[in-house]
C-alpha cells in the first residue's frame, strides 16, 4: 500500500464512502415508499401525500446526497455538509409525521412503524457523525410523538412507540460507532505493519527499500515543480575499528547517535533520512540550496567529531569520522535517482580517497560538461 493511502484524509475518505452508501440505501428505500403510497392512498389525498413526500423527504434527501457527492466540486466545508444532512434528516422526520397525519385523517391503514421508514432512517442516521445522528434522532422522535398525540393516540401507546424509536435509533448510532472504530483499528494495524516494514530497527530511520520508493516520488515532484533536489550520502570513517575495539554494543550506540544527527537535518515534508547500509546513510533534500547543503555537511562533520572525541577517550587509536558525498540536481537538469546516487557515491569516494572526514558537493550540471558524466550517463 502506498504512503499516500495512509495520509490523514484516508480514514475520513473511508468513513465518507460508508456514509455515501448509507445514503444511497436510504434513497432506494424512499423510492419504494413513494411507490407504495400510490397503492395505499386514495386518489383524493395522493396529491397532498406526494407533495409532502417531495418537499419534505425527496428534496432534503437529494440535497444531502448532492452535498455528499459534490462536496469537493462545490467546495463545501465538512461542517456545512453535516448541517445540510442534519436539516435533511429532521425534515424527513417531520415529513413522515405529516404523512402519518394525512393517512389517519383519510382513514388509510398506515403502519405506524413501517419497515421501509425504519430502513430510510437507518440509512440516514448512519450517514451522520455520531453527535448529529443522536440529535437528529431526538428531533425525529419528538416530532413523531407529537404527531401521535395529535391523532389522539393514548400515552401508553406513544410510550411504547417512543421506546421502540429510542432502541432503534441507538442501535443505528451504535452500529455507526462500531464500524468507525473497526475502520480506525484496522487502519492503525496496517500503519504499524507498514512502519515496521519501512523502518530500520536499530536507528528508527527509514530503510533502503522505503527510501527508494519515496525518492522516486519526490524526484517526480521536483521535475514537475522544477525544484532542486539533493542526495547526500554519508559514510562513517573507520567505524569497523569501533566495533573491533569497543564491541558491537558500542558500535550500535554510535550508529543510533549518528542517525539522530542525520535525521535532524530533515525539516520539510519531502526531506527524508534513511540508513542504506551498515554505516551508510542518505539524506534527500527537496528544493535544496547549495549554501544550505554546505552548512549541513559541516554541521554533521562537527557533531560526529564530538562523538569521535568520546570514543577517543576509550580507544585513542580510533579516528572515527564521516565522509559525505552530495549530488545536487539543479533546476532544469534532472538526473534520475539512480544516477544521482551514483554521482553522490563518486563524490563520497573521492573524499574517502583523499583523507576522509570531509564533504564534496557535485552539481549535476558539472557532469554534463566534463568527462565524468559520460560514465554516468552510460549507466542510465
Ligand atoms: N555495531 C554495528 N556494526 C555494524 C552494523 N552493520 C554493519 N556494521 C559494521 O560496520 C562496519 C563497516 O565496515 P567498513 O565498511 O569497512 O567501514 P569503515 O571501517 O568505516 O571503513 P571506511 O568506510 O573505509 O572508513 C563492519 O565492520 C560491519 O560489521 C550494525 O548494525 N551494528
Amino acid at each position: 500500500m502506498s504512503e499516500q493511502q495512509f495520509s490523514p484524509g484516508y480514514l475520513a475518505n473511508q468513513v465518507n464512502r460508508l456514509r455515501k452508501w448509507s445514503l444511497n440505501l436510504a434513497a432506494i428505500y424512499l423510492v419504494i415508499l413513494v411507490l407504495l403510497d400510490f397503492v395505499r392512498f386514495p386518489a383524493d389525498v395522493i396529491t397532498s401525500v406526494f407533495t409532502s413526500r417531495i418537499l419534505l423527504m425527496i428534496l432534503p434527501l437529494s440535497a444531502m446526497m448532492a452535498a455528499f457527492y459534490y462536496q469537493q466540486k462545490l467546495s463545501l466545508s465538512k461542517p456545512l455538509v453535516h448541517k445540510i444532512t442534519f436539516i435533511g434528516v429532521s425534515l424527513i422526520g417531520i415529513g413522515h409525521s405529516e404523512i402519518l397525519l394525512l393517512a389517519e385523517s383519510s382513514g388509510v391503514m398506515f403502519p405506524k412503524i413501517g419497515i421501509t421508514i425504519i430502513l430510510i432512517y437507518s440509512g440516514m442516521l448512519l450517514a451522520l457523525p455520531i453527535k448529529l445522528a443522536t440529535f437528529s434522532s431526538l428531533v425525529i422522535i419528538a416530532f413523531t410523538c407529537y404527531s401521535y398525540s395529535l391523532i389522539g393516540m393514548d400515552y401508553k401507546s406513544i410510550l411504547s412507540y417512543l421506546s421502540f424509536y429510542l432502541m432503534f435509533s441507538s442501535c443505528c448510532i451504535f452500529s455507526s460507532m462500531v464500524s468507525i472504530k473497526i475502520l480506525k483499528t484496522n487502519l492503525n494495524l496496517i500503519k504499524d505493519k507498514d512502519k515496521l516494514a519501512s523502518t530500520d530497527e536499530l536507528t528508527g530511520l527509514k530503510n533502503r527499500r522505503h527510501f527508494y520508493t519515496h525518492a522516486e516520488n519526490v524526484y517526480k515532484q521536483s521535475t514537475l515543480e522544477n525544484k532542486n533536489l539533493a542526495l547526500v550520502i554519508i559514510d562513517l570513517d573507520n567505524f569497523k575499528a569501533v566495533n573491533d575495539a569497543l564491541g558491537h554494543y558500542m558500535g550500535d550506540k554510535v550508529l543510533v547517535e549518528v542517525a539522530e544527527i542525520i535525521n535532524n537535518n530533515c525539516r520539510r515534508a519531502f526531506d527524508m533520512a534513511a540508513r542504506i547500509g551498515g554505516d551508510e546513510f542518505v539524506i534527500m533534500i527537496y528544493d535544496s540550496k547549495t549554501d544550505y547543503l554546505k552548512t549541513m555537511c559541516e554541521s554533521i562533520i562537527l557533531k560526529v567529531g564530538q562523538i569521535a572525541k568520546t570514543i577517543k577517550k576509550e580507544a585513542p587509536s580510533i579516528n572515527l569520522g564521516v565522509s559525505i558525498g552530495v549530488a545536487e540536481n539543479k533546476q532544469g537538469c534532472s538526473f534520475p535517482i539512480k544516477v544521482l546516487l551514483d554521482i553522490a557515491d563518486k563524490s563520497l569516494y573521492e573524499i574517502k580517497a583523499n583523507g576522509k572526514n570531509n564533504y564534496n558537493i557535485s552539481n549535476t550540471r558539472h557532469f554534463v560538461q566534463t568527462d565524468s558524466p559520460i560514465n554516468i550517463l552510460e549507466t542510465i
